[in-house]
Formats: C-alpha cells, sequence, structure tokens
C-alpha cells in the first residue's frame, strides 16, 4: 500500500491547521489544528490578532505564527505521523497580510539548526514584529494615494482587478515605508509565501492566485506592474521577488525539517496559495457554484464558467470582517457563551424575526466600506435608539445575527453575478459555523438556494492545499483534482417555502437598512465631533 501523503496547511486568522491526504486518492488521513490565542496566550491576541489603539490597525505576531507550525508539527509527531512518508507540502495563508524580513534573514533561513526551534532562531529576522493582517481599516489615506496614481479606482481595478482597499498589500507597504519599516527589509512575502518559505528554508515566491490581493500584479500579465511597485517604494519589486503561476513546485524541503522532523529530503514544497483560491479547490467548486466560507471572515466566493482556478489569478469574491467574531460576540453576551443555547434561541424565533433586522460591525467592515457599530431596525424599518436592545429579548438578537450575515451574503453573492433560486444554482458552505445546521438551515432560506455542507470538509482550505500539491507533484498533464472520485459525502439543507415571504421582504429591505445605518453612523459621528 502507498502510504505517502501530500501535506497541507492554513494558516488562517485564528489558527493554523494541517490536513494530510493520500498522495493519490486524495483521502483525508490525519487532521490536526493550533488556535493561536489558546495554545500561544503569551502573544496575548484575541481571535489570532491584536487591535491596536487607533481601532484600525490589526495585526498578528508574526513570530507567534512560526511557534505555530513549531508546536503543530510537535503535535503531529506526537501523534504518530510519519512525516518521511510526506511527498509534497502545499499551504494556503489568510490573505492580503504581509511579512516583513529584515536585511540578512535569509542566511538564518537557510542555515536553522535542526536542534533548535524555528521561532527560537528566527525571533530577530523581521524588520517589524506586527505583520498587518486582513482586518486592518487603517489605510484610507494610502489607498486615496494609490487610486489617484493609477488614474482612479476603475483604472486600478482595470489593472489588477480590483480598486485600492485598506487591507489589499499596496496600501500596507506604503503605511510600512512611511513608518520606517521597508528600509531594513530585505524581503517582503504574503502569509502564504511567509508559511512556505519556513519549509523550503528560503524565500518562497508569491503565487499568482494570492498575489492578485495586493493591488500590484497585472491581471493579464500576471507579473508586478512597475510603476505601481515603484509608486509604493522604488526597488519594490526586488523585495517581492517573482511570482509563479499557481501549483508550482518550488523546490525540496528545507535540511532543518528533514534532520529536525524526518521529512525525506526528496519532499517537494508547492507554491503556498490564499485561502480562499484553497477554499475552491477543497471544494472542488464546480463552475457557476457558489462557495460560502463561515470563519473569522465571511466570504462569498463564485466560480465563473471557463475560468481556471485556483492556477489563474483573480478570483471573483467578496468577504467580510464581521463573521466568527461577531457572532461569537452576541453568544456570549446573549446565550450566555454557549452555541446550544445560541441554537435555542434560534429555533424559539420564526425564519425573518418578524421583521426585526440587527446588523452587527464590531470591526470595521470592509463592504459596505467602514461601517461600524450595532444597528437595530424594528419591523416597521424605524431604527431602535443608540444601544438599546432589542425588546423582544436574546433569541432576536441571536437570530438577527444570522439572518444579517446571510443577507450580506446574498448581496455579495448577487453582485458577483450568482442567481439565487435558479435551477441548478448550489450554495457549498464551509468554515467553522457551517458545522451548525441551523447556521446552513438560515442561509439556505436566505439565499433561496439548496445549501451543501459536506461533513469532513469544513477546513476546506487546508484540504484544498494538500490537493493542490499532490496535484503540483503530479504534473499539469494529469489532472489529479478532475480524478478524484465526484462524490463526496454531504448534507443538503432544502431552502423551505414557508420561509420565502419573509425573506423576499428582507432581501428588498436590507440595502435600505444599510443606508439608514451609514446615516446613523454619519449622525453619530457627526455629534461626537
Ligand atoms: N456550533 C457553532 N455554531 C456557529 N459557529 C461555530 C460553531 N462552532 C464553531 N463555530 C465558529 O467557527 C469558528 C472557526 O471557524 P474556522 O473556519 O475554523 O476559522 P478560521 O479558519 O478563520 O480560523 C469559530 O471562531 C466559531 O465562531
Ligand atoms: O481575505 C479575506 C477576506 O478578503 C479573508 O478570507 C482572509 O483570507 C481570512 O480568512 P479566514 O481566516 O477567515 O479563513
Amino acid at each position: 500500500m502507498d502510504k505517502r501523503f501530500a501535506l497541507g496547511w492554513d494558516f488562517s486568522t485564528q489558527q493554523v491547521k494541517a490536513i494530510g491526504v493520500g498522495l493519490t486518492t486524495g483521502e483525508i488521513l490525519f487532521e490536526e489544528f493550533l488556535k493561536f490565542d489558546e495554545a500561544l496566550p503569551h502573544y496575548k491576541t484575541k481571535g489570532g490578532v491584536r487591535v491596536h489603539p487607533d481601532g484600525a490597525t490589526i495585526t498578528s505576531p508574526t513570530l507567534m505564527w512560526v511557534e505555530a507550525l513549531d508546536r503543530l508539527l510537535a503535535q503531529l509527531k506526537a501523534r504518530g505521523v510519519e512525516f518521511g512518508q510526506a511527498a509534497v507540502i502545499c499551504g494556503s495563508g489568510q490573505q492580503h497580510g504581509s511579512v516583513y524580513w529584515r536585511t540578512g534573514a535569509r542566511d538564518t533561513l537557510r542555515q536553522l539548526k535542526p536542534e533548535l526551534p524555528m521561532a527560537e532562531q528566527l525571533a530577530a529576522c523581521f524588520s517589524t514584529a506586527d505583520s498587518p493582517v486582513w482586518m486592518d481599516s487603517s489605510t484610507g489615506e494610502q489607498c486615496a494615494q494609490l487610486e489617484a496614481f493609477a488614474g482612479g479606482p476603475e483604472a486600478l481595478a482595470a489593472l489588477t482587478g480590483a480598486r485600492a482597499f485598506h487591507r489589499y498589500t499596496a496600501a500596507q507597504l506604503i503605511k510600512q515605508r512611511l513608518a520606517g519599516t521597508l528600509a531594513d527589509t530585505e524581503r517582503v512575502s504574503l502569509v502564504s509565501s511567509f508559511a512556505a518559505s519556513l519549509f523550503l528554508g528560503d524565500y518562497a515566491s508569491i503565487d499568482e492566485a494570492d498575489g492578485s490581493g495586493m493591488n500590484l500584479m497585472s491581471l493579464a500579465e500576471r507579473a508586478w506592474v512597475p510603476r505601481l511597485c515603484d509608486f509604493v517604494q522604488p526597488g519594490l519589486e526586488s523585495l517581492l521577488g517573482p511570482i509563479v503561476p499557481g501549483r508550482t513546485i518550488l523546490g525540496r524541503v528545507s535540511a532543518y525539517l528533514s534532520a529536525r522532523w524526518g521529512f525525506s529530503p526528496d519532499c517537494r514544497v508547492a507554491a503556498f496559495t490564499g485561502d480562499n483560491p484553497a477554499t475552491l479547490a477543497g471544494l472542488r467548486l464546480q463552475p457557476g457554484c457558489l462557495a460560502v466560507t463561515l470563519g473569522s471572515s465571511s466570504c462569498a466566493l463564485l466560480r465563473s464558467p471557463g475560468r481556471c482556478l485556483p492556477a489563474g489569478a483573480a478570483l471573483p469574491s467578496l468577504g467580510c470582517v464581521n463573521g466568527a467574531l461577531t457572532r461569537e460576540a452576541i453568544r456570549d453576551r446573549f446565550a450566555g457563551g454557549s452555541w446550544a443555547e445560541f441554537d435555542r434561541l434560534l429555533d424559539s424565533r420564526p425564519p425573518g424575526n418578524g421583521g426585526l433586522v440587527g446588523l452587527y460591525f464590531d470591526s470595521p467592515e470592509i463592504v459596505p466600506e467602514g461601517a461600524l457599530g450595532r444597528y437595530r431596525f424594528g419591523a416597521d424599518g424605524e431604527p431602535l435608539p443608540d444601544g438599546a436592545d432589542f425588546v423582544e429579548g436574546p433569541a432576536a438578537e441571536a437570530r438577527a445575527c444570522l439572518e444579517s450575515h446571510a443577507m450580506s451574503l446574498r448581496l455579495f453573492a448577487e453582485s458577483l453575478g450568482f442567481r439565487p433560486g435558479e435551477p441548478g444554482a448550489r450554495v457549498l458552505a464551509t468554515g467553522g459555523a457551517s458545522a451548525n445546521p441551523r447556521v446552513a438551515q438560515v442561509l439556505a432560506d436566505a439565499l433561496a438556494t439548496p445549501v451543501i455542507v459536506q461533513p469532513g470538509l469544513g477546513n476546506s482550505a487546508a484540504l484544498g492545499a494538500a490537493l493542490l500539491g499532490a496535484s503540483a507533484l503530479a504534473g499539469p498533464s494529469a489532472d489529479f483534482l478532475a480524478s478524484l472520485p465526484p462524490e463526496v459525502e454531504s448534507r443538503t439543507f432544502e431552502p423551505r417555502p414557508e420561509a420565502a415571504p419573509a425573506y423576499r421582504s428582507m432581501r428588498d429591505r436590507f440595502p435600505g437598512l444599510l443606508a439608514r445605518a451609514a446615516e446613523l453612523q454619519a449622525a453619530r459621528l457627526g455629534g461626537s465631533a
């Protein structure tokens, strides 16, 4: 029996996950994870991140990711994983985040001593200890400068695939230049290529799919745009290194990993990618299908017909910041911190919540951009007074929280071209909250579309990364992903006809309520000015 496996990783916001799959079968052999807050409390993160005093700067300690890798390798070894059987390693990372390698770090990375953990040896290798992550919303000025330089938001979007967003790496890099970080930096990595570097023992190239979330790569040419790079920082291209197509084999695993953990010196490392493109591979999403991720972020990802992903670059997607952590905040406040109680509350309110709508933006939101605060509306569409909870009680809050998330995802999906309820339309849900059947049912009702949950595929980014690794090793001519058996155990949640009128009405009212919330937010700011 072939015992070789592909090892997939996901460096996500709250945790790092590893999955091993059979090299030829794609079958999941083992899974393991480590949550940053719980396992590494000395980094003092909440949900894997630190919110700075301005409320907008959000970072993760770079070294925490390295220590997490050291620890998760030890966990895997303790449960008997034979690293010597790993034929290929691939991975994914939360998108947009950046890592700044200090001048001289490459030598350290290439010469790690097997007797010591990596974190100990890389402690002085970063020119900032804090990596900006996708939740950051502190770069409004830099975004405006970048768009003005590119000839406006549309021109930037036509070139790079997106207008300037706070979290995109170009704006983050301008901020780091102003802070002086780049002066002592020899390489900038994305979270994905940073993680790949740890396995490679050298700087790993950025892959096209993750590179397309930076505002620096030409979508048409799959290459850095020199004038944008120079605008950010003269000489930036050499700091970024090359871009490679997805599924490129970058090299062999480092001598350090072989000596310390027993990896075969023959084990290959494939280019790591963003967690969203990796999720598409993990779910083996068919064209026209919508994927919804319900982890720290909530994202809608659409695989366009004919588009080849994740080797391709632009992934039509929209996501929001106020996902798992906001749901948890509502659970903690109204359901005593228990999902079981949260579920009980949900069951005690009807679909559509009797017309009540709650918008919960505990962190500055991506879409609607900059939305912040909690806004509750009665069935008559009138806002409740600032700070007032629903008089209908905790159950109304629990339902409102889930329904407004689902409705936001519906608007995202529609703006990507997804047509809810069309014959053949399907939603694949993944991420932590998709394991909750009530969450999946609210999604099916609100999107008026069957929602498929594949048990065991909650960690679809790590799984997708493992499959991409196996596929990279098999080579471009062997279509490994297409060769896997199509049937995957799944559970389908059908939209319930009795819930349809309530959600049709909510869909019609929702954009107006978002606009009203924006007015209320502006008035609050005006009032406090
Ligand atoms: N029963 C549940 N109902 C709703 N959400 C849940 C439930 N169980 C776990 N979750 C959520 O899943 C989240 C983790 O999801 P995951 O996709 O693993 O996150 P990430 O990949 O961003 O680290 C937790 O933060 C938690 O809020
Ligand atoms: O990129 C985005 C949103 O644009 C996020 O999806 C991040 O990639 C974080 O992913 P998770 O930690 O939520 O899985």
